[in-house]
């Protein structure tokens, strides 16, 4: 094996002093595991051991839901020294501005290469992103007049504080809507901007900057942290680790749904094109000339691959702030341009303008016929890398939709799908307008998503033993859990880490049928950003039995060179890579050494010497110390957890992200009319909950060479019992859509 067998970690011996767990915890603290509880690693924290139920321990948790990065306010700060700052923050603002400005009009030759992944930014969510620079610039200077310490700023915010950056909360209806709101908007009632798109990350711990504030992170012993490039070139390789169960619907089914919850947006110049780092020449702008938000990325001469290239710089724009919705001031928070809840906002898009775009007449979704095959709409963005003739780019609800051909798959299934259902609606309930058939169809589909994640997906990636320990089985009927003092929002940690998982679960090669005896391998670098063979009648069935029968590869420290190597190389020797990229987008977001995310979940921090042989060697070629390494490597280099696909590190931090998807989702598709204002009756969530993957493929797949689909729909089709059936078959049950008669 590549890297000496097994990089895995060894079984941690529990080392407690053992005291009996109590049966209730004092003072009305709840039961929970360690993740729920950050606060529980503060100096003198005080949290008894409990027992969550017959077989699970957790810790008596008094700080509620509410994580460490949000428990108590500096309380020395004045109005006077606020007013101070801010007019100081505004001047900061203005300059920094208008040197972006300059910079945009100089003529200085940049690298033009890969530098379309990106998500939209327009004026106003530019603006909103001012006002989280101005956050910023406000925390660094109260740090220095009124020396705050780091780890003060890391607790604390200062109260709510009447600035020029608040963002106004939004106006909800006296009676909560039926519908989710487009912009997630209005789910929390108590805190109505929860969730909402373009507002920030949440965190589980307190961001590790080196200013506290919104600077990279340091060594623990000083120095600069080693290239984020060298550190994926020497712990990362290439090679075919093939999942025994999983196949790579499970892999592409991960990445919409990542992306449904997390779209960080980059910083742009103002009229929202991309920005470059780098020169012409391969190496880094001048530092006169780089815009703040450049951080790219060192690469090495000696570099193995980069190297014969002369590349010494590779493209990296940090991620804008946002504003605090409570109008604080403190470190920084990335702002996600979804809506954090999983609701299909890769499909239905996260603000009404895009929205309007998208709907056209009978509640259906825009869409382009092809030759009698719907298609999502083209659109004449330039991100599509050759613009040969019939070079198709897709419009959708998330600009990174054309990705990856087998992305583009993801968006056309649930576009038919939501044009199906509304088809069939509309013909039930003709005296339904257009208006009421998309936000009925809408809410039935986001269920189907929701009731796919939770009962399909999630138990395949974490293990029943995960899902018990979190509280995230569904039973039959209505569920229960809502908690309004959960915070929905996706946290930097999964969505800079843990979730980047699936990066590992990517092949490189897409293996697609012919014909019964003919496979052709397809190169996933031929299919970024190059969508066209979409247009080819057979592709699509073809594709998805692809995908069902070929595995997955697994969670470890193997990368494809498609995405380490070539990723978006747009016809050129060579692309980007995406480890480094994940690797320093963990630093531009503050993640906190991996070693503190074990302490978190309750494990013994790793020196270098708990590792094999093999990856011991390469960690100490590249880092100074075993408190430097990233949580995005120290989670791929652990050993997978039982029943589940990732390491116990990547599992907590993803299962409190799911419990947080739902315990903070009022319109959670399954929690009843007590709490839910847009409940279904339950005869049609028992309909609903009916609705696997496999489903959704029968009904929406094109029928010319798919005819059978394996049931269990992120299972490999060869394993044994699930054998692909016809879509018509028992085992593939199907909604009854009558059931949504109006009367
Ligand atoms: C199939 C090929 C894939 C490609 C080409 C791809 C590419 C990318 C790129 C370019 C980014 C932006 C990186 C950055 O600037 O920070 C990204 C982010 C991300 N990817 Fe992937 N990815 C793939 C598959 C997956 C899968 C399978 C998953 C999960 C199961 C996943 C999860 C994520 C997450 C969570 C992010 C962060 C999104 C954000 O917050 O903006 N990706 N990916
Ligand atoms: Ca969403």
């Amino acid at each position: 094996e590549v890297l000496g067998g097994h990089y895995g970690i060894p079984k941690q011996e529990h080392k407690h002093t053992i005291e009996p767990p109590c049966a209730v915890c004092p003072r009305r603290g709840v039961c929970v595991p360690k993740i729920q509880c950050p606060a529980h690693i503060l100096p003198g924290a005080y949290n008894p051991r409990c027992h969550i139920d017959k077989q699970h321990i957790g810790i008596c948790c008094f700080t509620g839901y509410s994580h460490a990065a949000e428990m108590e306010i500096i309380p020395e700060i004045s109005k006077e020294d606020i007013k101070a700052v801010h007019n100081i923050s505004k001047q900061r603002l203005d300059s920094w501005i208008k040197r972006a400005e300059l910079l945009a009009k100089s003529n200085i030759e940049i690298n033009q290469e890969s530098i379309h992944h990106h998500v939209a930014t327009n004026k106003e969510i530019n603006e909103l992103g001012h006002g989280g620079l101005m956050n910023v610039f406000a925390a660094q200077e109260l740090r220095t007049r009124l020396a705050i310490t780091e780890s003060d700023l890391a607790l604390a915010f200062t109260g709510n504080i009447d600035g020029p950056f608040c963002p106004l909360p939004p106006t909800c209806p006296a009676v909560a809507s039926k519908y989710r709101r487009i912009d997630g908007n209005c789910n929390n009632k108590q805190q109505p901007s929860w969730g909402a798109a373009q507002t920030g990350y949440e965190r589980i711990l307190p961001p590790d900057y080196r200013d506290g504030v919104w600077a990279f992170r340091l060594s623990i012993t000083g120095s600069p942290l080693p290239s984020a490039r060298d550190v994926s070139s020497t712990l990362l390789v290439d090679g075919s680790h093939p999942s025994r169960s999983h196949n790579l619907l499970f892999m592409q089914f991960g990445q919409f749904l990542a992306y449904d919850v997390s779209a960080g947006v980059l910083f742009s110049t103002a009229n929202g094109t991309a920005l470059s780092c780098c020169l012409a020449d391969g190496t880094h702008l001048p530092i006169e000339h780089q815009h703040w938000a450049c951080e790219g990325i060192d690469v090495s001469p000696k570099d193995t691959f980069y190297g014969q290239f002369n590349k010494r710089c590779m493209n990296f724009v940090r991620t804008q702030l946002a504003p605090s919705a409570d109008c604080s001031v403190g470190y920084a928070k990335q702002m996600n341009g979804a809506t954090h809840y999983i609701d299909l906002s890769p499909l239905y898009g996260s603000s009404l303008k895009k929205l309007q775009e998208l709907k056209v007449a009978g509640g259906r979704l825009k869409s382009f016929h092809d030759f009698g095959r719907t298609l999502p709409p083209l659109t004449n963005r330039k991100e599509c890398l050759i613009e040969k003739h019939g070079a198709a780019c897709f419009d959708s609800g998330d600009n990174r939709g054309n990705q990856i051909i087998s992305l583009t798959v993801m968006h056309t299934l649930f576009l038919r799908e939501h044009n199906r259902i509304a088809r069939a609606l509309s013909l039930i309930n003709s005296e339904w307008d257009d208006e009421r058939v998309f936000n009925e169809a809408r809410r039935i589909v986001q269920a189907e998503f929701q009731n796919i994640v939770y009962n399909e997906w999630l138990p395949l990636l974490l293990g029943p033993k995960i899902m018990r320990l979190f509280k995230m089985s569904s039973p039959k009927g209505y569920s229960s859990g809502y908690n309004p003092t959960v915070n929905p929002s996706t946290t930097a940690e999964f969505a800079a880490a843990a979730m980047r998982f699936g990066h590992s679960t990517v092949d490189g090669n897409i293996m697609i049928p012919q014909s019964s005896d003919v496979v052709e391998t397809l190169p996933i670098s031929e299919v970024m950003y190059q969508p066209s063979r979409m247009r080819f009648k057979p592709f699509l069935d073809r594709i998805l039995i692809g995908m069902s029968w070929q595995p997955m590869q697994n969670v470890d420290p193997l990368i494809s060179n498609s995405l380490s190597k070539y990723l978006f190389h747009g016809g050129h020797p060579y692309g980007l890579d995406l480890a480094a990229i994940n690797i320093q987008r963990g630093r531009d977001y503050g993640l906190r050494s991996y070693n503190d995310y074990r302490k978190l979940i309750g494990l013994e921090p790793l020196g270098f010497t708990q590792y094999s042989l093999n990856v011991a060697k390469r960690l100490a070629l590249v880092y100074h110390s075993p408190k430097d390494i990233d949580l995005w490597i120290g989670g791929l280099l652990e050993k997978p957890i039982d029943g589940g696909l990732v390491g116990p590190t990547f599992a907590q931090i993803l299962a409190d992200q799911f419990t947080r998807f739902k315990r903070g989702d009022r319109y959670f598709f399954d929690y009843g009319p007590d709490v839910n204002p847009g409940a279904f009756k339950i005869g049609q969530l028992l309909e609903i909950k009916k609705v696997t993957f496999a489903r959704i493929i029968c009904d929406n797949s094109d029928h010319i060479e798919l005819e059978n689909q394996a049931p269990d729909a992120f299972l490999r089709a060869d394993l044994p019992g699930n054998e692909p059936v016809p879509c018509d078959s028992p085992q593939i049950p199907a909604i009854d859509l009558r059931i949504f008669k109006d009367i």
